[in-house]
């Protein structure tokens, strides 16, 4: 387009006309004349900041190009041979960092695409980094979109980077010299750019949270570990720190998101976060959210010395694990002292009683930064070996089912031990220790002291339990009605806490409405294994309830419907 067109054009936009520019373009125009009092017919060149200058902007922006190197690398590398060039601008739009082809140094030093150039709207008018800055969002300013006649030849693309409390902290922008003419030509520029972006908060809240929780959070399981989309950083009771820009879509209603409680926006506090660490399985690290909607989440435990978890009194994982129970008090109070010190824990107790949660909790409080989990069934010494060579400094090892590790194993992990002063082991038992079966030495080597916790049928605080289970399980408002409420309390519990979570995922699945009824409860396993050893019949059954449907299809754990069915094939009817 010649001078004379792009002037006339912007004199149109100016005047009302649409001629079909992007609406940001246009707005940009505007200000660059309305609000600066530009020219678009002069030829300005490139703004460049003195050598002082620039060292106190590169200076202020230090955090952010050190936060930044990894990633622009990255992005330079794929974009390799493409004569594109990548600008990191701090919030005022002065470049502070630069990567560009050496061959063409000259002409990018004089385009402005260059260290110290100042590319703010007010000076530059409308260009990438001036246009992001006064938008905050993603932009393409492309060729002749410049306000100016000396950048309409470029073409650049460039994406905001936010601190981690929603401040615009620095622009990262890729600009060509030359460009083909249809705009969509910049669009994988756009996705790259945008992506790096993301990349660098991402970075800067990690640098920021090691003495915090981090949760991090993707839409797919398989990106969740190697690039999630947006991360939360997380007090001890679950406020927010810091976040980056992606994570903005958790809080709807747009207020400010510094000091919120993560469970006002997800169905979980900051004592579940350890469910969510890399020990487990991507797919089982489902978070839902208060809105209905699921991510998947990756929780990194803080890494430095936590002084205000410490003790389970004040909050952090330990305390989480329990409510009102004096045995569990008194277990959780020793496991917060122990915690800290490098002794190897023998945790035991029944199947499901929480061992392994309690193991991950003293981790956390622990000073261990590394933490490897091995299940003790089938572990050959050669996994064994293999695991432990990974250790890099003060880990945890937890193993659990100590009880299950084959002869050899056991062997090679006594040598193990004895070699290796950094790992502390953590080890879960459902045997009674006295009657564990190990060798001395290893039995010293695992257990410097004991933590037993009691069946879920023994404590005190099942309520409580419950109540934090569905609230983080559930839909928002989905409640127990009180005789189902009752039933649960009178149970026996034999898989404890493991059992107590199946029963109400069940329930909540089963429930038409927000209330979880009677007959929304599975059947106790006690009650199904009694049923089927004594090889009742459905009219044993029905009869034994008084021919009441829900409280047979409770007995036989199927639902009401299920029942009539059956009751219909047998022929059977209620007695007149
Ligand atoms: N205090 C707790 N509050 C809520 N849920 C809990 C608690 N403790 C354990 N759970 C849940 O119960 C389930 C079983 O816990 P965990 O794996 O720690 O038990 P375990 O004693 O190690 O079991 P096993 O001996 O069978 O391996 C897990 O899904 C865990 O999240």
């Amino acid at each position: 387009m010649t001078d004379r067109r792009h002037i006339k054009e912007i004199e149109q936009v100016l005047g009302g006309t649409q001629t079909g520019r992007d609406s940001f373009v246009s707005a940009s125009w505007r200000r660059c004349v309305e609000l600066y009092g530009m020219d678009p017919s002069r030829n300005d060149p490139a703004h460049i900041v003195t050598d002082a200058e620039l060292r106190d902007h590169r200076k202020q922006a230090e955090w952010m190009i050190g936060a930044a190197r990894s990633s622009l690398q990255s992005l330079f590398r794929q974009v390799a041979g493409q004569n594109y060039v990548l600008l990191l601008t701090d919030a005022k739009g002065v470049c502070v960092d630069f990567f560009g082809d050496d061959l063409f140094v000259n002409d990018l030093r004089g385009a402005g695409l260059y260290l110290g150039s100042n590319w703010s709207e007010d000076l530059a008018g409308t260009c990438g980094v001036g246009a992001c800055i006064v938008t905050q969002e993603p932009v393409t300013i492309h060729q002749d979109d410049h306000f100016g006649n000396a950048h309409v030849s470029l073409s650049c693309t460039a994406a905001p980077i936010f601190d981690s409390l929603g401040g615009l902290a620095a622009v990262l922008d890729i600009s060509l010299l030359r460009s083909p003419t249809p705009k969509r030509s910049q669009n994988l520029a756009m996705s790259l750019v945008t992506n790096a972006a993301r990349r660098v908060e991402m970075a800067n809240l990690m640098a920021e949270g090691r003495r915090d929780w981090v949760l991090r959070l993707s839409d797919s399981p398989e990106f969740l570990d190697v690039d999630p989309e947006a991360a939360v950083r997380l007090d001890g009771s679950g406020r927010v720190l810091g976040y980056t820009r992606a994570a903005r879509r958790l809080f709807t209603d747009g207020g400010t998101i510094i000091g919120r409680r993560i469970d006002e926006v997800l169905n979980l506090t900051v004592d579940d976060l350890p469910d969510l660490m890399r020990d487990r399985p991507t797919e089982d690290r489902i978070v839902t959210m208060r809105d209905g909607g699921a991510l998947f989440g990756h929780a990194i435990a803080p890494q430095a010395p936590r002084t205000a978890l410490r003790s389970s009194r004040q909050g952090g994982p330990l305390s989480g694990l329990a409510g009102d129970d004096p045995a569990m008090e008194q277990v959780l109070a020793r496991a917060a002292k122990l915690a800290r010190t490098s002794v190897p824990l023998l945790i035991s107790g029944e199947t499901g009683t929480g061992k392994t949660k309690l193991a991950r909790a003293i981790h956390m409080v622990g000073t261990a930064s590394g933490f490897l989990s091995l299940d003790c069934a089938g572990l050959s010494p050669d996994t064994l070996q293999e695991t432990c060579d990974t250790v890099n400094g003060p880990t945890t090892l937890l193993l659990r089912r100590i009880e299950d590790l084959p002869g050899d194993a056991a062997a090679a992990l006594a040598a193990i031990l004895d070699g290796r002063d950094c790992l502390r082991p953590l080890s879960t038992t459902c045997v009674a220790p006295g009657a564990l079966g190990l060798s001395r030495p290893l039995f010293h080597r695992l257990a410097g002291a004991t933590l037993s916790l009691p069946p879920l049928r023994q404590r005190q605080d099942l309520g409580t339990l419950m109540d934090r289970l569905l609230r983080r399980r559930a839909p928002d408002d989905m409640r127990l009605s009180p005789s189902a409420r009752a039933a649960l309390l009178g149970r026996q519990w034999p898989g404890n806490l493991r059992e107590l979570e199946q029963v109400l995922d069940v329930a909540i699945a089963l429930c038409e409405g927000r209330v979880i009824d009677q007959s929304d409860l599975p059947a106790p396993v006690d009650a199904m294994i009694q049923a089927t050893e004594a090889g009742e019949s459905l009219e044993q059954v029905m009869e034994a309830c008084g021919w009441n449907m829900s409280c047979a299809a409770r007995r036989l754990g199927v639902n009401r419907s299920t029942v009539l069915r059956r009751l219909r094939k047998a022929g059977l009817q209620p007695p007149h």
